[in-house]
């Protein structure tokens, strides 16, 4: 039976005919993207408009199954809509190739002919960026990602629920500098220094002409204090040498012996004799690069070395493989000039690989095969095709609430709920009730609004005087541009007779606030158009003092309750599970409902730094 058949008879023919009539937009034809294509045409969604920056690589194939191995180079979304075409007679597809951050080819207007988003990207920049747009234009948007066997589902109702800003996300970890450069105690460490490291330090950005001269001491360029961090910076800037001179005209490879011998022997050397860094620590072995040297000299077969990517290399093998890749890059030098680190890059990753083991090798740190090391390196958890699959299914299902409720924002925003993975065995996936915007969150506390301008004929004067008509506001107002650039206020009037296009275009932000600061501040996306148009706004009162009791109290809630919700029940967890906020923000405190406990999706708990995927 059609796909067709089930909507109707599922919901009557009204409700049918509103995703008839409806128009969305997907942001990402990735994993979840690829699944929720597929999903939103079996909704019958009236025009489902794909978007993508990318184009298919071979490592896309085992969990995007829209994509065939003749599909590799080709545009993602182009790509995903020639493979779906065929599913339904009633979605109209549309395909675009492009950046979403890119308002030239993708302007406020085009935002603004959909009913819904869902986004299904990987990175917080153009998840953050979608949601401001939807802010702007106040259009729903369905929020999904995952990380392995962890996903998660947010459905965000402009300044009705909490957006995507609400919740301080996550930032991968960071190491301190020491533990890298001197004191590793774990493979991700021995990474981390070869990756950020010893890498761009050989191969990176750094040209001949930034280098101090043969013979000239760093020291004198700088005013660094610490004669040991410069003595090995000028150490280091001589290996580049050797790099750089061995691409030119490539006499020996000698060179190579002479950076394994400075980094893994002498180097390790000069760290044993601060006494002080191995009271509490086990002390590292420099390398016996001789003795290792003598054994890869008999190795056999060694030119055609092909060794596993899943099996653990011997110091022998990997002082090969880094000595391989090292030479291969130094050839690649003499015309790239630079090589940055890319974990699809073998030479790259084989250098990697092979500089972070010995290195663990010296410290006393276990080895971590070819496979592991592109995990860390690449910041990746590998992607879980069914948990892409299950989040997809219910971003497309929860949108669903808005579609059926008629179009009415805070309707549907009562009836959806927030979707994650549960940690508790018994569960697959837990849900909560939304809650409404945070009132610390940056992007729902600025009161916005759009306006339209006609901004090569309009004088900032003539704008301002337009704002402090529709504002009623007898005090003065400060314009700045999204950038911080101030362009007018009481005492910077310089640009009053200049036309806007002197300093702003189509799409951009400009930011007003009052200059007694006693209302909120707003954002105004200025759209070009023929008359001036100042949107109406209910701006209210500056919500600094506020914010801040809030904060205080909420806090301090969090860490009283480290409970969660499953379902309807309350379910005590053990502390580090998940990171757990309780807030007063529901949406049910109009009615006096019950308070609601909402869990957040967890914060990763791993040592690696991660990205979502
Ligand atoms: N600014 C952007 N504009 C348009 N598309 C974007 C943007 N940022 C990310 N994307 C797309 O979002 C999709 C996210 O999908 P997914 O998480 O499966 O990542 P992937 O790149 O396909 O796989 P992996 O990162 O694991 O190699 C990708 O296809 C990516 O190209
Ligand atoms: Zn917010």
């Amino acid at each position: 039976m059609p796909f067709d058949s089930h909507i109707r008879k599922i919901f009557d023919k009204e409700t049918v005919d509103v995703f008839h009539d409806s128009k969305v937009l997907l942001v990402g034809a990735g994993g979840i993207g690829c699944e929720l294509l597929k999903d939103l045409i079996t909704m019958n969604y009236g025009e489902i408009h794909i978007l993508d920056l990318d184009t298919i690589d071979l490592s896309n194939l085992n969990r995007q199954f829209l994509f065939r191995q003749k599909d590799i180079k080709a545009s993602k979304s182009l790509t995903a809509v020639m493979a779906v075409q065929h599913f339904s007679h009633i979605s109209k597809l549309v395909a675009h190739h492009g950046n979403i951050m890119d308002a030239v080819q993708f302007p406020l207007s085009f935002f603004q002919q959909f009913d819904m988003i869902f986004n299904a990207l990987d990175n917080l920049e153009a998840r953050m960026y979608v949601n401001k747009v939807c802010l702007f234009i106040k259009t729903p948007l369905m929020e999904s990602g995952t990380t392995g066997l962890k996903g998660q589902v947010q459905p965000i109702y402009p300044y009705s629920t909490e957006c995507f800003a609400c919740v301080p996300k996550s930032t991968p970890k960071t190491f301190p500098l020491c533990t890298i450069r001197s004191t590793p105690s774990k493979p991700v460490h021995c990474v981390t220094w070869s990756k950020n490291f010893l890498f761009p330090q050989l191969f990176g950005p750094d040209t001949v002409e930034n280098l101090p001269q043969k013979g000239q001491d760093a020291e004198q360029d700088g005013e660094a204090a610490d004669k040991d961090l410069m003595q090995e910076a000028n150490e280091l800037f001589e290996l580049k040498r050797k790099v750089l001179d061995a691409s030119d005209g490539f006499k020996d490879a000698s060179f190579v012996d002479d950076i394994i011998f400075k980094v893994f022997a002498e180097d390790i050397s000069k760290l044993l004799r601060i006494e002080d860094l191995w009271k509490s620590r086990a002390k590292p072995t420099p390398l016996d690069y001789g003795k290792y040297r003598a054994d890869i000299g008999k190795m056999t077969d060694i030119e055609n070395l092909k060794l596993s990517d899943q099996n653990i290399w011997t110091v022998q093998e990997n002082l090969e493989i880094f000595t391989k890749a090292t030479l291969r890059l130094t050839m690649r030098l003499s015309k790239e000039r630079e090589i940055e680190f890319d974990k699809d890059d073998d030479d790259t990753l084989e250098f990697v690989v092979s500089a972070s083991n010995i290195r663990s090798f010296v410290f006393g740190i276990p080895l971590k095969t070819k496979f592991a090391v592109k995990q860390i390196a690449g910041n990746i958890i590998p992607a879980v095709a069914t948990t892409n699959a299950i989040m997809a299914g219910f971003s497309a299902l929860s949108s669903i609430h808005y579609f059926i409720n008629g179009k009415n924002a805070e309707v549907a925003a009562r009836a959806s709920k927030m979707i994650f993975d549960s940690s508790v065995p018994e569960r697959f996936v837990n849900s909560s009730k939304l809650v409404r915007s945070n009132f610390n969150c940056k992007q729902c506390s600025i009161t916005r609004g759009i306006a339209c301008v006609d901004i090569d004929h309009m004088a900032l004067g003539a704008f301002r005087d337009a704002l402090l008509k529709e504002y009623h506001n007898e005090d003065d107002v400060s314009i700045a541009t999204s950038d911080s650039r101030l362009l007018y206020d009481f005492d910077f009037d310089d640009n009053l007779q200049r036309p806007l296009k002197d300093f702003i275009g189509d799409g951009d932000v400009l930011l007003i606030s009052d200059s007694e600061e006693t209302l909120d501040h707003i954002e105004l996306l200025i759209k070009k158009g023929m008359h001036c148009v100042i949107p109406p706004l209910d701006i209210p009162p500056f919500r600094e003092q506020a914010f801040e009791e809030d904060g205080e109290k909420e806090d301090a809630e969090t860490e009283d309750n480290m409970k969660s919700v499953v379902g309807d029940e309350v379910v005590v967890l053990d502390g580090d599970d998940d990171k757990i906020s309780n807030t007063k923000r529901s949406l049910e405190d109009d009615d006096n409902g019950p308070m609601v406990k909402k869990v957040r999706m967890s914060v990763n708990d791993e040592e690696d730094p991660i990205i979502l995927d």
